[in-house]
């Protein structure tokens, strides 16, 4: 996979910019990192990436032998990153929800990349009991699990909750991933270089670790806010996973901002707007397939936030969005609880 390149014209940007900025300053009553608009901004700044600096050979690896997990492979980012995987000879495990669109996916990776070793298994992670029984499942049906990609992600337009009363997003993009990682945790130790990736977004800039509406029932429900906010929990999940499973190397990255499906149907006026400034699917995995395979990504401490292979900060420059040890053990103690909750025995 080549490295980002840059996208979009220099016309389109600038007035993709002066828009933004336009809205920015009309929207000045707010709390600047409350406004979305401020992740436009943002967005806007970091759409040309410097894949200048780049190292082509980092992606020069042959992954034969090892097993990767993909969560949402069937499209998108998820997709992108299997085919390059799976093109470098790693065994792919695609975890889907639909099973038609997850085979045609399998056929166009197996077609393109000439490997057959890559596997597809039916998953809806908004059910959080059926998460735990799939990944004890899988633990006693294979040996190996080197590297788990939480990939899937989901936006709600209105709260909605799942069987077990929680709320789906959450669900999906927060206690999902907790009992996946949690579940398969033995198994990625036994393996060689075990890596967990998880990919969130830079809309969690805009939100500070809050863990007393967990299930968002109170005040009003902005699905894009939820989701940020999701995604912020993410980071933490992220760096304090590292702090307590030592031997494998977790991370969590922002794709850019990337045309894909959840783009254009949850967001669908920022996609209007910012359509030819978006990466292709292919640049938004770059990250997630250095991240996954790279060796020189293995160097970097565990536990850290990247864009575009590099470590960057969590928090936006003087941003109070940062939260404390306390809260960040009180969030983990949390999800344990409610993870526990729906163990099969
Ligand atoms: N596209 C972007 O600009 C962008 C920006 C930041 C972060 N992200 C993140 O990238 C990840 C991939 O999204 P994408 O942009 O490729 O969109 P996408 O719609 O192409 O892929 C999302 C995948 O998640 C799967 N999924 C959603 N709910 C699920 C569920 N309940 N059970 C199982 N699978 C489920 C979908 O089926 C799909 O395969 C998401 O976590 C998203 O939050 C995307």
């Amino acid at each position: 996979m080549k490295g980002i390149e840059l996208v979009g014209s220099a016309q389109a940007h600038t007035r993709s910019l002066t828009r933004t900025l336009s809205h920015q300053r009309r929207c000045q009553a707010h709390p600047i990192l409350l406004c979305p608009c401020t992740v436009r901004l943002w967005a806007w700044l970091t759409l040309n990436s410097p894949s200048k600096r780049f190292v082509e050979k980092d992606l020069d690896v042959s992954v034969a032998g090892r097993s990767f997990m993909i969560t949402g492979a069937n499209s998108g980012i998820g997709k992108a990153a299997a085919m390059a995987i799976a093109k470098k000879g790693g065994t792919v495990h695609m975890v889907c929800r639909n099973k038609d669109k997850a085979e045609e996916a399998r056929a166009d990776i197996v077609k393109e990349s000439g490997n057959k070793e890559v596997y597809v298994h039916i998953l809806d992670l908004s059910e959080t009991r059926k998460v735990w029984e799939f990944a004890e499942a899988f633990k006693k049906k294979y040996k190996a699990l080197n590297v788990l990609i939480n990939n899937a992600g989901s936006i709600m337009s209105q709260r909605d909750v799942n069987a077990e009363g929680l709320e789906k997003s959450f669900a999906v993009n927060v206690l999902g991933i907790y009992i996946l990682t949690k579940s398969l945790v033995p198994l990625l130790e036994k393996s060689p270089d075990p890596r967990v990736i998880s990919v969130t977004s830079g809309g969690m800039f805009v939100q500070k670790l809050r863990i007393g509406n967990l299930q968002s029932e109170r005040g009003r429900y902005d699905g894009t806010m939820v989701y940020a906010q999701h995604k912020r929990q993410q980071v933490v999940m992220t760096e304090q996973f590292a702090k307590t499973h030592t031997n494998i190397h977790f991370s969590v990255m922002h794709p850019g901002w990337v045309d894909t499906p959840a783009v254009a149907n949850a967001m669908p006026d920022f996609h209007r707007s910012m359509k030819e400034s978006l990466r292709s699917p292919d640049q938004g995995a770059d990250t997630v397939v250095w991240l996954a395979i790279s060796e020189v990504a293995i160097t970097n401490p565990s536990g850290r936030f990247y864009q575009d292979r590099r470590v960057v900060s969590t928090h936006l420059p003087l941003a109070w969005t940062h939260s404390s040890p306390l809260e960040e053990q009180k969030f983990m103690s949390l999800l344990e609880e409610l993870a526990k909750k729906f163990q099969p025995h």
